[in-house]
């Protein structure tokens, strides 16, 4: 696999090795080994989640706070999506900035999402399935988020806003500045 920091400090993009044959191909989806030695990260993921999502579909921006913050290792399994993370980590020098990829099951990269980042991702393909594990269980009263169209984000979703779909729940997030007041 390879490893490639982002802009944001502690953000990877993974590349798997896939091998190939007559039969189809193979790849390690994750390997703590090899993971914590290209990343210098110590991972202890304990929940794995799957979603499907049809063409359109934007879940996020989301992330749990406090002591339920969760870092993820995010990729798709099938279709693909536009991933966009969020440094929301008040002491980081990249506080507000974000970092967008496609991420597909085609070139199976992988993004690493640390601890104190939101999360979202728009999907481009019907029936999407999209996969990750979080180093933290899901906590429903920890579940903060802000709205994927935030001026001061400014997320270029590429994608015709009226168009969109998302959760009744996801359409009534907070602004980046109503979130940072709560
Ligand atoms: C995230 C989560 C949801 N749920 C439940 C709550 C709800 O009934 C149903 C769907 O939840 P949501 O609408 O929050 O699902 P979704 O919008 O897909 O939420 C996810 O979005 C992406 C962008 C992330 O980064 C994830 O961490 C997670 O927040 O599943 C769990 O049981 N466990 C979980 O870990």
């Amino acid at each position: 696999m390879t490893v490639e920091e982002t802009n944001l400090k502690g953000c990877f993009v993974i590349a798997p090795n896939v091998i190939e044959d007559e039969r189809g191909y193979f790849f390690e989806s994750f390997n703590k080994a090899q993971f914590e030695a290209k990343t210098g990260i110590a991972t202890n993921f304990i929940q794995d989640n799957q979603s499907q999502s049809s063409k359109g579909v934007l879940r996020g921006l989301h992330l749990q706070t406090g002591a339920f913050a969760q870092a993820k290792l995010v990729r798709v399994i099938k279709g693909k999506v536009l991933d966009v993370c969020v440094d929301l980590r008040k002491d980081s020098l990249t506080f507000g900035k974000h970092f967008s990829i496609v991420l597909d099951a085609i070139e199976h990269n992988q993004l690493y999402i640390p601890k104190g980042f939101a999360h979202g991702f728009l999907v481009l393909e019907d029936q999407t399935i999209f996969s990750y594990k979080c180093d933290n269980y899901y906590n429903k009263a920890s579940e903060r988020g802000i709205i994927y169209n935030d001026k001061t984000l400014n997320i270029d979703w590429g994608f015709p806003t009226e168009n969109l779909m998302l959760s009744e729940k996801d359409k009534a997030l907070p602004t980046l500045e109503a979130y940072l007041n709560e």
